[in-house]
């Protein structure tokens, strides 16, 4: 087989040459597209159809980056300090502290970038998830691919909604509008033609090509791609658009705030500890002015969670990874966080709080009721006019016009794959193309049509219509749409083989047969048409571009048919949870407010009095009025996607929190609007997915709640680890600090052989807080569900992650931690407080470091609940049991290993002193749970008090 010419490279312009010779050189057939083979050969040949993403920043950068944090450069400064003195004093022995910090300040650095790089891959892995797709005809079937697989020659088939993966050469186009405003900066949709463009001409004035990056916002399309990839006229301006960086989340900056002011009052607290000192004991040496100085920095660089933002992003990205397993896809992390805010959620009716599963059950004309029986897609099924089979007469021949006519103007395609009817193409389309198989005759008259031209359905105008030409050569326009929207178009109406006059009469019992229809749940569509020989006049033949909405008037209504389309089961069970939750569920549909309103009773969204707002009132509303509007009404009907920004607008000055589902491409603005637009993975149109922060990929309202509920664990898991590192580093300082001061009040300075006392190091301060704390910190980020998150209110969007208890209980906790430390050492030192101590100060020290880590190890399992007692879900977190035990073991081989021992100052502990270390950090537990204890009796005993004032 010859090799296609590749247009992009060739001097052949796309623009300036016929579809059909473009289709030729392109080695193409535009009616069946390129075989899966030759699509196959041409990737290999041409790549993936991708824009180059930008370099990225090379390991040892990023290695570097990780010591650029101030305090980090503060210590490590300090640590120089150490060595020129060490240098000046003679350099005797070995700088053993420095070695040790800048060891640890490595370890550190490297567990920093695997973080970053597996919060970076959790990330990446969504793009993945969230990429484009585009439909092409290849072996003569529709299929949609992932945009990156399309090739030169490829057939795009272009709808309403569908992103342009590649720049393409029109050869066919119906209305078709493409947005090109991320190409040329065009706000206004441009309309497309095939006809060749014969100058040479600006890429925004060149209607008969698509480009990659582009969307269709209007219409209906066929072209040739002729260039991908790098190629395209993106490409060309690609370097420009580097790769998107993820904007930090809001808490990701309250977390970055509260680093910096730790920072400051830490710097603060190291200064008055260092004077403390130097007044207390006196500086000697400038060994002493050293170990004062790195202890203050290393205070520093301990309180103040330097690797909090790097975890938070693995918690996220983590979080993110487990809600993609459920079906909810977060394209951005801050979406993550927002969600467990969510106040309301508005979502659609079809698909989402329904199967979309549609099946046509009933067809009601001037004559009567036809009963259609089967469910599924599978076209089996009896006809029947109360309960017997429908004998020939005008009822039949009335229903034959619903369904014939309704199956012409559609898009669907209805096959047998493997023995398993599958549909393409919009199921209400679909549900015609069955119904009509199930009676007889339909089929055979219907393929004596072939279409010529067609306006597309949009949800704004709720119909659509098509011209057909007839075997004999007569043309007729075909519409189907909303029965009550359809009915305005029609002056006559069809009864048996006859056309009458659509008088006063016949419509209000027309308009009536559609009301019952949708009082019993029903989706309800109108059918009508006529003769329309004046088409033949423009022109000469009904073209594409001659045939537009004037089309649309004197018809002849031909009747409504009535679709089931069942709530999906799980969906009553997930309204009861939101609302349990503090969530409001708001329903804006496009059926009819009778259907909505039926649907939303049956689904516990609206009680019994509970009334659906049609979309046409709303227009009639200004702000105050609607904000008033929403405050009670949860249906909206009727409505259309202009609607649904202005509801989003309103509930949001209402102080809701407002994440919203769209599908069709005039819902972007209302998914951009809303705190969390939602995009249907399945029926979604890539303009939507483009403007979403969610995709999901089920379009199951369900799936929407369990994200909610997995929003709010991560938020309380990063409470967690935030309340535990906290606790800790409380401790430490206040140990250190209250240590230097006792140690000057009961006269125990310069009791050791380092010169000046301390009742930590500075190596040991390093070694708590970069390596026993990390693991349970980061056990935390994937602790399980511990209080049930969906019995409290939505948290408020500016809400602090650390409120004031928190804080409270942090210097509670931190306070408790410090004494038992310093009575650990008291005990084992002479002349204490506590009597009868008899070892040396580096072994007392020891025991109060190994007292300080257990605390902080014993502290991750309170830290998981501000109010629940540590023993509940005591054993749910093996990684948290997994990081406590290595933490542990880590304690032993520091205290116990001899090197260890040199590099850290410490001295080995016996039995005894094991289990006074364990039993004195143990009582931060118990403190802890009496704390708790205490908290949870006042809120029962408020809950009993408000519950009897009421
Ligand atoms: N393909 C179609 N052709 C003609 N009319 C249609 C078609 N699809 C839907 N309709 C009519 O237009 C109305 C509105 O449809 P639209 O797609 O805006 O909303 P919806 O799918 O009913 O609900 P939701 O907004 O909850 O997804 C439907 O109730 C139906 O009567």
């Amino acid at each position: 087989m010859a090799t296609p010419r590749d247009l992009s490279t060739a001097s052949l312009d796309p623009a300036r040459t016929d579809a059909a010779d473009v289709a030729r050189a392109l080695l193409v057939d535009p009616e069946r597209g390129l075989t899966a083979e030759e699509a196959a050969r041409r990737l290999a040949h041409h790549g993936p159809n991708e824009l180059r993403a930008a370099a990225s920043t090379p390991l040892w950068r990023r290695l570097l980056a990780q010591f650029s944090d101030p305090l980090i450069l503060l210590l490590l400064a300090a640590v120089v300090i150490s060595v020129i003195a060490w240098l000046i004093e003679g350099a005797v022995g070995a700088p053993i502290d420095a070695i040790v910090i800048v060891a640890i300040l490595v370890l550190n650095a490297v567990l920093g970038l695997v973080q970053e790089s597996r919060a970076e891959h959790a990330v990446a892995a969504l793009a993945v998830m969230t990429q484009a797709r585009s439909t092409v005809l290849r072996d003569g079937e529709l299929r949609t691919v992932p945009s990156t697989e399309l090739v030169p020659g490829d057939i795009l088939v272009l709808a309403e909604g569908d992103q342009v993966g590649a720049d393409a050469r029109l050869f066919r186009a119906a209305a078709l509008f493409v947005a090109e405003a991320s190409l040329t900066g065009e706000s206004e949709a441009v309309e497309k033609h095939p006809d060749r463009i014969d100058e040479v001409v600006p890429i925004g004035d060149r209607r008969d090509m698509v480009f990659k990056g582009t969307a269709v916002s209007r219409g209906t399309g066929g072209a040739i791609v002729t260039a991908t990839g790098m190629a395209t006229e993106m490409g060309a301006i690609a370097t420009m658009l580097d790769a998107t960086v993820e904007q930090p989340t809001p808490l990701q900056q309250e977390v970055s705030h509260l680093g910096r002011l730790l920072g400051r009052i830490v710097i603060g607290i190291a200064i008055v500890v260092m004077v403390t000192i130097a007044l207390i004991e006196g500086i000697r040496t400038p060994a002493d002015v050293v170990t004062v100085l790195l202890l203050g920095v290393s205070l520093a660089v301990a309180a103040v969670p330097e690797g909090l933002p790097a975890i938070l992003s693995v918690v996220l990205a983590l979080g993110v990874q487990r809600m993609a397993k459920r079906n909810a896809v977060v394209k951005r992390l801050s979406s993550v966080e927002t969600l467990g805010s969510a106040s309301v959620i508005c979502t659609d009716k079809t698909g989402t709080l329904t199967t979309n599963q549609m099946t046509i059950e009933r067809i009601v004309t001037a004559s009567g009721t036809v009963d259609l029986s089967g469910v599924g897609y599978a076209p089996v099924g009896r006809a029947t006019d109360h309960g017997h089979d429908l004998a020939a007469g005008p009822l039949r021949l009335e229903a034959q016009i619903v369904l014939g006519a309704g199956s012409l103007v559609n898009d669907a395609q209805l096959a047998q794959h493997d023995g398993v009817w599958e549909i393409e193409g919009d199921p209400t389309e679909a549900a015609f193309l069955v119904a009509a198989r199930k009676l007889g005759g339909t089929r055979e008259e219907t393929a004596r049509y072939g279409r010529v031209a067609e306006v597309p359905f949009s949800s704004e105008r709720k119909m659509m219509s098509t011209a057909h030409r007839h075997e004999n050569g007569d043309l007729v326009v075909l519409s189907k749409g909303a029965p009550d929207v359809l009915l305005r178009h029609c002056t006559r109406l069809q009864l048996g083989a006859r056309i009458v006059p659509l008088d006063p009469v016949r419509r209000a019992r027309a308009l009536a047969d559609m009301e019952l229809l949708s009082e019993e749940a029903f989706r309800t569509l109108g059918v009508a048409y006529r003769p329309a020989p004046e088409l033949e006049g423009t022109g000469g033949g009904a073209d594409a571009a001659d045939f537009d909405e004037s089309a649309e008037q004197d018809l002849v209504y031909a009747g409504v048919v009535g679709i089931l389309d069942p709530p999906r089961p799980e969906v009553r069970p997930a309204i009861a949870e939101a609302r349990a939750a503090g969530i409001r569920v708001v329903m804006i549909t496009g059926d009819h407010p009778a259907t909505a309103a039926r649907i939303a009773r049956d689904l516990g969204i609206i009680d019994d009095e509970g009334i659906a707002l049609p979309g046409a009132r709303i227009d009639g509303m200004d702000e105050h009025q609607l904000r008033d509007a929403v405050r009670t009404v949860s249906v909206f009907a009727r409505v259309s996607p202009a609607h649904k920004l202005r509801i989003v607008d309103a509930l949001q000055a209402e102080g809701l929190v407002v994440a919203m589902t769209g599908d069709g491409v005039n819902d972007a603005p209302a998914l951009k609007s809303a705190d969390i637009g939602i995009a249907m993975g399945v029926t979604g149109t890539e303009v939507a997915k483009e403007a979403a922060n969610m995709v999901l990929a089920d379009d199951d309202f369900a799936t929407i709640v369990h994200a909610v509920r997995e929003g709010r664990v991560i938020f309380d898991n990063i409470r967690k680890f935030l309340r535990y590192l906290l606790y800790g580093n409380m401790g430490e300082v206040l140990t250190v600090f209250l240590g230097v001061v006792f140690a000057g009040l009961l006269g125990f300075t310069h009791a050791s052989a380092d010169g000046i006392v301390l009742p930590l190091l500075a190596t040991q301060i390093l070694w708590i807080n970069l390596v026993t704390d990390s693991g349970p910190a980061l056990a935390m980020g994937v602790d399980p569900e511990i209080d049930d998150v969906m019995t409290r209110p939505p948290r408020g969007l500016h809400d602090r992650a650390i409120d004031r208890g928190m804080w409270i209980g942090i210097a509670i906790t931190g306070l408790v931690i410090s004494v038992v430390t310093l009575l650990t050492m008291d005990v084992f030192l002479p002349g204490g407080l506590i009597p009868g101590g008899t070892d040396t100060f580096d072994v007392a020290r020891t025991a109060g470091f190994t007292t300080l880590v257990f605390a902080g190890l014993i502290m991750a399992f309170n830290a998981r609940s501000a109010t629940s007692s540590a023993f509940r879900g005591f054993f749910a977190n093996r990684w948290l049991w997994g990081a406590v035990v290595l933490g542990v073991l880590l304690q032993v081989a520091v205290v116990s290993l001899p090197p260890l021992q040199v590099a850290f100052s410490t001295a080995s502990l016996d039995g005894v002193h094991w289990a006074v270390c364990a039993a004195m950090a143990s009582v931060v537990l118990w403190v802890e749970e009496l704390r708790k204890l205490g908290l949870r009796l006042l809120r029962r005993r408020r809950a009993d008090a408000a519950a009897h004032a009421r």
